[in-house]
């Protein structure tokens, strides 16, 4: 699915008005009123005091639209305009007059001394801005999201939580409102997956409002948002015939004294992934453990307890290198020596990329798509401190298109750079805050490039598996005992997932709930 930005989607609803035949006031009730029965289907007609907050663009016109449903519908609503400026648009205007026809009059707030009584029982809509915000919230429109946040009552934000740019950092989050549930039209914004926006965005649905999707094409948006649908196409069938030299040879660089287990687990998992052979290459502290820990996998050793001479005989398909590697001065010699001669694709993960970060000329002699997975400190390493979420991403699509690199960044939502394209995964949770979780993801990204996944599917299949793992386990054993080896132990799981029929949701009838 595609993550607009605020231009294109401006742009989409433009198109679908001046192509499809429906006017902008059409295409605005049809999506509110989706919006209010979303809201209707859940509360079933219960009198909780409903206060609905609208701007005076669009977004305030959504807001309006939903209050006359729940008005007629025999809701307890309170409406306000939240009156910031004059330049109420045609839209807002037309649905202000339906309002007041059935006998509504909203009420004008101006100032904070007009704010009305919020408690934490009742609930708030939230359509005070939408994708129109041009600027922070100032004035009593802050003072406004402020004393909403601080009643901590349940928000539904319509579109996106007011104040919260859909594409880029606000900096300021306490002119965010912070929404329980946010009903965004036509796809999810990439505010939502911003780690400074975790106040703000909780849990988030897609209402599609039916904007015209040839048009959108045209559009060529760069961002998407990565589920089930875009990763199910991505599978590659197994041939009958194929036999273990079909799918690959992935070779594992990594392992120290006292970190062997990370490179356990990366090798671990490039066979789970099924790659057709696997060589790990440590420090010779490691044979033993490695021999006994995988007997699928072969070993080659180095120099006694850290990595030196990078000399293997194997000839691999594809190196992932760095798990529990460490950055002493001979394995840094050896590394930068190693990666100015290599020209086998590469997954470069934890100490491979400090050590990239220490070295910066090196990044030229990478192969063109080499896979990077950095988690926050290690990207800071590599691509210095940033401002805010969106100079992050910016400075790792800088990074990215200088060294022609892919960049995982690893998340909450994780994020897969490729130049100017960003792949949000929608999958994993907080089970995967563990250690060795990274390693496995490392291995599990080589070993798809082994079996002949193009490197940026590789990455952006891989990191959807991982997290799938994490989804599907922690509904039986929950966070806690979720291990880095769980994540191996659910790999079956995560990719029969893709083939399994969705549970049909219950038909809904055609009549309306009861008020
Ligand atoms: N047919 C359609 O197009 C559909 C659109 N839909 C809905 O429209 C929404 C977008 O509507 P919108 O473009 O009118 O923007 P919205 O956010 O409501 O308000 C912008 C106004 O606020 C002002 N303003 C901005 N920042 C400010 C600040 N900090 N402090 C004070 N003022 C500020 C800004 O002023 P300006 O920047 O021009 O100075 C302008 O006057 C979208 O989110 C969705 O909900 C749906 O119904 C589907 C159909
Ligand atoms: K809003």
């Amino acid at each position: 699915m595609y993550i607009l930005n605020s231009k294109q989607i401006a742009k989409a609803d433009k198109a679908t008005i001046n192509t499809n035949g429906i006017s902008s006031v059409d295409l605005m009730e049809n999506a509110a009123t989706l919006c209010f029965q979303w809201l209707h289907s859940r509360l079933q007609g219960q009198q909780i005091k409903i206060h609905v907050f609208c701007g005076i663009g669009n977004n305030g016109g959504d807001g309006l639209v939903m209050a006359r449903h729940l008005h007629q519908h025999g809701y307890n609503v309170s409406c306000y305009v939240v009156n910031f400026s004059d330049k109420r648009t045609n839209e807002f205007l037309t649905n202000y007059n339906r309002l007041k026809e059935i006998g509504e009059w909203p009420e004008v707030i101006s100032h904070e001394n007009e704010f009305p009584e919020v408690k934490f029982e009742d609930i708030v809509i939230d359509a005070i801005f939408g994708n129109g915000l041009s600027r922070k919230p100032a004035g009593f429109s802050k003072k406004l999201i402020q004393y909403i946040n601080s009643t901590k009552v349940f928000t539904l934000a319509i579109d996106i939580p007011s104040g919260m740019y859909s594409d880029k950092s606000n900096t300021d989050s306490s002119t965010i409102l912070n929404a329980g549930h946010t009903l965004t039209f036509q796809c999810p914004k990439l505010a939502f997956f911003l780690p400074e926006n975790k106040e703000a965005i909780n849990t988030w649905e897609v209402i599609d409002i039916g904007l015209d999707q040839n048009f959108i094409e045209t559009l060529k948006p760069a961002s998407h948002f990565i589920g089930k649908n875009e990763i199910k196409p991505l599978y590659k069938p197994r041939d009958k015939w194929s036999h273990k030299g079909t799918f690959g040879h992935s070779l594992i660089i990594g392992g120290s004294f006292g970190k062997i287990g990370a490179v356990t687990l990366a090798s671990k998992a490039a066979l789970k992934i099924g790659s057709g052979l696997v060589t790990a290459y440590t420090p010779k502290c490691g044979y033993n453990i490695l021999q006994i820990a995988i007997p699928e996998a072969m070993v080659e050793v180095d120099d006694d307890n850290a990595l030196k001479y990078f000399n293997f005989k194997t000839k691999p398909t594809v190196i992932g290198i760095g798990p529990g590697m460490g950055t002493s001065e001979k394995t840094k010699l050896g590394f930068e020596k190693f990666i100015s001669e290599n020209k086998t694709p590469l997954v470069i993960d934890a100490d491979a990329i400090n050590l990239l970060a220490l070295n910066p000329n090196l990044a030229t002699h990478l192969p063109k798509n080499s896979i990077l997975t950095p988690h926050p400190k290690e990207l800071e390493r590599l691509i210095g401190t940033w401002k805010n979420d969106t100079d992050k991403i910016k400075r790792a699509q800088k990074y990215s298109k200088e060294n022609n690199v892919i960049i995982v960044i690893k998340d909450a939502h994780t994020i897969v750079v490729n130049g100017n394209e960003l792949f949000v995964n929608s999958t994993g949770n907080q089970a995967l805050a563990t250690a060795g979780s990274g390693d496995v993801l490392t291995g599990i990204i080589t070993g798809l490039i082994a079996q002949g996944y193009e490197n940026l599917i590789a990455a952006i299949y891989g990191v959807y598996l991982h997290g799938k793992t994490a989804d599907i386990a922690s509904q039986e054993i929950g966070f806690e005992a979720f291990t880095a080896s769980t994540i191996l132990d659910y790999l079956p799981d995560a990719i029969l997932d893709l083939f399994k029929q969705e549970q049909q949701q219950p038909q809904q009838t055609e009549e309306e709930p009861e008020n």
